[in-house]
This record gives C-alpha cells, structure tokens and sequence, in this order.
C-alpha cells in the first residue's frame, strides 16, 4: 500500500499530469472555481448590508444590485464547472491511460502477467487512471468550500469571535476522522480487488461465446453464478464493514456540528434581543453559521476524496514507475552476423522460486540454416524453452546465446525483431480476416499484396477470399463495425492464419513453429508440412510436434524428456538407437498400421 510519502508522490504525480494535459481548462476552472466561491460570502455580506441600510432608513440600490449580479454568478458557476471538470477528466483520463499502457507495454517478460498482486495493483491503476481527472475537481472543490469557509468564519469572527472559534473547533475532528476514513476505504478497496477481480472473470465467462459450449452442456451457469455472487458478496461485505464505519463517525460529527449551530442561533436570539445585534448581524450570523459548517464539510469531505484518489492513483504511478520485469542491458549489444546460431548452454528453469525445475541443465544448439525438432512427452517443457528464446523469461541459470552473444545483452525489441513464430496457444484476435495476418508484421498492414501472398503461403488465401467480404471479414462475432455479418474460422483455419502471420514476418532470422499443425486434417497437415518444409530450406528454425513424421526431415531432433535433453541426432540416426525417439515413433506408426490391416 501507498504510505504517506507515496501519497505525496502520487500527488505531484497528479499534478504534474493533470497540467501537462490541460493547462487551459486548468486555468479556466481555477477562475470559474474562485468566482462560484466567492459569490455566497459576497452575497451574504450585501444582504447584511442591504438589511442594515434598510433599517437605518438609507439607499440599497447598490448593494440590492451587487447581490443581483453574485446571484448571477452563482446561478451559472456551477453549470460552467460541471462542464470544466468533466471535459478536463476525459482529458486527463486519456493520457493517464495512455501513460499506463505505454508503461504496461515496457514489461519485457510474462512474469508480471502471472503475478495476482501485480494484476490487482493493475486493476487499481486502471481505476486511478479512469478517475485521474477527478483530482482537479476534488482540488478545486477544497479551494472552492476552503474560499468559502475563510469568507464565512472572517463574518463570524467581526459578530462573535467564540462563535467562530467554537464552529471551527467542532471541525477539526471531522478533518481528522475523514482523512483516516479515507485511509480505510483506500485500504479496503486493495482488499477486495482479488475478489473484484473474480467476479469480473465469473461475470465475463457467464457472457463469453467460448465458453457458452461447455456451461450450456455441463449445466454450469448456476455453478459459476454462485461463485460470481459469492465474489460479489466478499466485496459487498468489505464495503458494508467501512460504510458502517463511515456512518457511525460521520452521524457523531453531524451530531456535534448541529448542537454548535443550535448553540450559535440561541445565542444570536438572546443577544439581538438585548440590543447587541442588529438584525443584519442575525441574518449574517445564521448565514454564516449554516455555511461555515457547509464549508467546512464540503472541505472535508473533498479532502477525504482526493486523499483517497491519490492513495488509489499511487497504484497508478507504482506501476508507471515500476523497475522492468528483467535486466536490461545499459548499452545493448547487436547479434554479429555470420555467427553459429543459437545455443542453450547448461539452461535451467523454473517458473518461480515456488515452481518446479522445468528445465534441468539444457544444451542445445540450432544452428544458422538449420532446422531443428524438439520433441517430447506433454509437459516436458517445449513451449517453455520456446519462450526463453523470446526472452519472455530469462534461464534462472545458465545461458542462451545468439552468434556468440548473451540474449540478455540485447535489446529485447531486437532479439524479438529477428524471430518469427507460431505459438502453440496462438491468438484469435477479434478483427478482420486482414488485420489477423497483419499483425504479425505491422509495415504490411493496409499492404493487400504482402498479405495475400503470406496467405497463399499458409494455404489460407482461397478460403479468406470465399469469405463474404474477403479479406476485410471480420474474424468475429462479437463486435458490429459495419463491415457486415462477421465469421468464426475453424480450428484449422484459424492456424492457417497463425502461420500466414509467422510467414509475413519474413526473413527472420529464426523461425519457431510450436505445433503449427496440431489442429489440421490429414491432408492439411501434410500440405502445410510440405509447404513448411520448402519455406524452411535454409532458414534456421525450431520445430515442435507430437507428429514425429512432421519432424523426421529436421536436421538434428532433439528429445526432451523432463526438462533433459535425453537424445539428439538425425532420425535415422535415432532409429536406429532405438531409444525413446524409435518408440515413439513406431508407436505412432504402428497406429496407423493397425488401422490399415483392421477390416
Ligand atoms: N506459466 C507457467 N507457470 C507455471 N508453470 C508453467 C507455466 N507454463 C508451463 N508450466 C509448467 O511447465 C511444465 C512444462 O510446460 P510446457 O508447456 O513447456 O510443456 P510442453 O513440453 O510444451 O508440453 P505440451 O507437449 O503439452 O505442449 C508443465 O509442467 C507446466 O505445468
């Protein structure tokens, strides 16, 4: 949590945001604030003024007029700063946001992604990025209540200085019991964000067409219902718990301000009717009493609220500010040309301190124009080595290096820059048939031709154009852009984009495909092997499949076999060591023997 200083922080953070966004509306609000504040104080001071020339018999035309036009102001103010304050919060919004994802971008590896207190921090920085703009309000809102309070207790200070003493007194304590409720509820909403955080993940999967398949026929829906409300209940619970809090400490102050203001009145009374309070003081006195204590609550209580935003936004600059998720090198180093490739020298791995050893003392070497096949049993960390090649995780020991070069030295986005890849859990994003390909290399998007060409590559490009809008269907049916009836791609399909997308990120300098045909009918598969093979010939790439024919051309396969490299060679090499590999794969083939002489 944000401690003091880190509230301090969070506020010059603030600060400085909220003026480099909109120093105008700043300004502008900062007028219209002054004006709506000062407005009550002066029309209450005319109407003393006003009643006083009354009674002695004299002219009010200038004061009657003066309170005419602070009615004036008063009646537009408010209008005019709702305004400021909303448009000056879409302001700051957006570039609180934009801060925040850009920060968020900065993020080298997965880990933070997978870590439940960064993700509930997110969700925090979210909501303080969202809410950013409230800050000059809730600023704004204490100058405004703190002009007010200082006009009205000066007014009470020229009737009766005890008065005033003893409505700023009754006060005080609300200042304090405020800020420390604001604490509380600061508090509370990091404790409930876990549970906040599950019930959006409830909610969202009751509403996900993914999931819909499989809650309709288990007959989930009243199951994840529960768990839902349960969540929901949880978060209720901590906010019932600070409401009553809140509603205890702030009925005892209301309590308090009231029997000082009922003192207040019957002291007036009995004074004016000794003749020492005309009935101008009266009217001001009563004015003044009402709106001090106004003042001060709505000071208060915009305190209380800020100093809570600020506790919320310190979450916001935490993540802003946050070290990278790995080292990066001071002054990165370039990949030499010409090198040997890529070697994993003795890499072990584990996912945290709490995780078991994924990968135990790895040696591997993918040289430059080669391919090389890793194969396995489920879980024998594939994928994982995949993602220590993309510096999605750094080796917890060991070392990866590329011609020679730590990966660790280079500049991630450069490392990334030379690798293409399929991932096993490839994305479907939600746009159109198009942008899918695009993203794998963003200098084509809007590039028909490079895109097309990706697809043929990948086989996909006769069934993207059958589509009803070809290229430019949308991928989903979850949004309506006005491009038409969106499609849902099969599995298969779906791969077929993952590769176009691999294949349009071009030369690279390593091709990864982690099982690019584990979704493809027979004849798919084979057709996209063939046409792998061939784009593969004298690249360097890394293969895995469960296929093990898919992988018997590969220059070198590797077998791992709980995070060990157990056996490498060519596959006729492996064969005939009749080893691990030669199981496998005459368990597969055998397989398929065993159907063709079944009648
Ligand atoms: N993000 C993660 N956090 C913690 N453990 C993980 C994570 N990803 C994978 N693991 C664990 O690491 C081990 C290796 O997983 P990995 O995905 O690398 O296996 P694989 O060889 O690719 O398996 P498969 O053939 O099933 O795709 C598994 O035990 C898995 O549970």
């Amino acid at each position: 949590m944000t401690g003091r200083g880190g509230t301090r922080h969070a506020a010059a953070e603030a600060a400085r945001l909220i003026w480099v966004a909109a120093p105008g509306g700043v300004a502008a609000f900062l007028l219209v604030t002054l004006a709506e504040a000062a407005a009550p104080v002066v029309a209450a001071w005319m109407l003393k003024l006003t009643l006083d020339t009354l009674a002695a018999g004299g002219d009010i035309l200038w004061p009657a007029l003066a309170m005419a036009v602070t009615g004036l102001a008063s009646a537009t103010a408010p209008q005019l700063t709702r305004y400021l304050s909303a448009e000056l919060g879409r302001r700051v919004g957006v570039r609180a946001l934009d801060r925040l994802f850009t920060a968020l971008d900065r993020f080298v590896g997965l880990a933070p992604f997978e870590d439940p207190a960064f993700l509930d921090r997110l969700r925090l920085a979210q909501q303080g990025a969202s809410t950013s703009g409230q800050f000059v309000s809730g600023v704004f809102g204490m100058a405004r209540a703190a002009v007010s309070l200082v006009g009205f207790l000066a007014a009470l200070l020229v009737i009766s200085p005890l008065l005033a003493l003893v409505v700023a007194v009754t006060a005080a304590p609300a200042w304090w019991a405020e800020l420390t409720l604001s604490r509380g509820r600061a508090a509370m909403l990091w404790r409930i964000t876990p549970n906040q955080r599950k019930e959006i993940f409830y909610s969202q999967l009751l509403g996900s067409v993914e999931a819909a398949k499989e809650i309709r026929l288990f007959g989930l829906g009243p199951f994840l219902r529960g768990r839902m409300l349960g969540e929901r209940d949880l978060a209720n619970a901590g906010q019932r718990a600070m409401d009553r809090k809140e509603l205890a400490a702030q009925g005892g102050l209301g309590l308090l301000g009231a029997l000082a203001a009922g003192a207040g009145l019957v002291w007036a009374v009995l004074a004016a009717r000794r003749g020492e309070l005309t009935v101008g003081d009266v009217s001001l006195l009563l004015a003044a009493v009402a709106s001090t204590q106004a003042a001060a609550g709505t000071l208060v209580r915009s305190a209380a609220d800020t100093h809570q935003q600020l506790i919320i936004f310190g979450h916001h600059t935490a993540v802003v500010t946050t070290e990278p998720d790995l080292p990066l090198p001071a002054l990165p180093t370039t990949v030499p040309a010409g090198g040997q490739g890529i070697e994993l020298r003795d890499v072990w791995f584990r996912y945290s301190d709490e995780h078991p050893w994924v990968l135990r003392g790895v040696n591997l070497t993918v040289p430059t124009g080669r391919a090389v096949a890793l194969v396995g049993l489920n879980g024998a960390g594939k994928s994982t080595l995949v993602k220590l090649l993309c510096r999605l995780y750094d080796p917890t020991r060991g070392t990866i290096l590329w011609n020679g070069v730590d990966v660790r030295e280079l500049d991630p986005a450069e490392l990334r820059g030379r690798i293409s890849a399929v991932f096993q859990d490839h994305m479907g994003y939600d746009f159109s048939a198009s942008d899918n390909i695009a993203v794998g290399d963003l200098t084509a998007h809007g590039d028909p031709a490079r895109i097309g060409a990706a697809a043929q590559r990948a086989g996909v490009h006769d069934q993207l154009m059958a589509l009803p809008q070809g290229y430019d269907t949308p991928l989903t049916r979850t949004f309506a852009d006005g491009t038409g009836a969106g499609v849902t791609l099969s599995g298969g399909q779906w791969q077929r984009v993952a590769l176009a997308r691999a294949i349009l990120r071009g030369d690279r300098d390593l091709m990864i495909l982690d099982e690019p045909s584990s979704g493809l009918d027979p004849q798919a598969e084979h057709d996209v092997h063939e046409r792998m093979l061939r784009y593969r010939a004298g690249r360097t790439s890394l293969l895995i499949s469960h296929r093990l024919n898919a992988v018997r051309h590969a220059d070198t396969i590797a077998v791992l076999d709980e995070g060990v490299i157990v056996e490498s060679g060519h596959h006729d090499e492996l064969m005939e060591a009749g080893g691990g590999y030669a199981r496998l794969f005459h368990l597969q083939a055998q397989g398929y023997r065993d159907e063709l002489v079944t009648p």
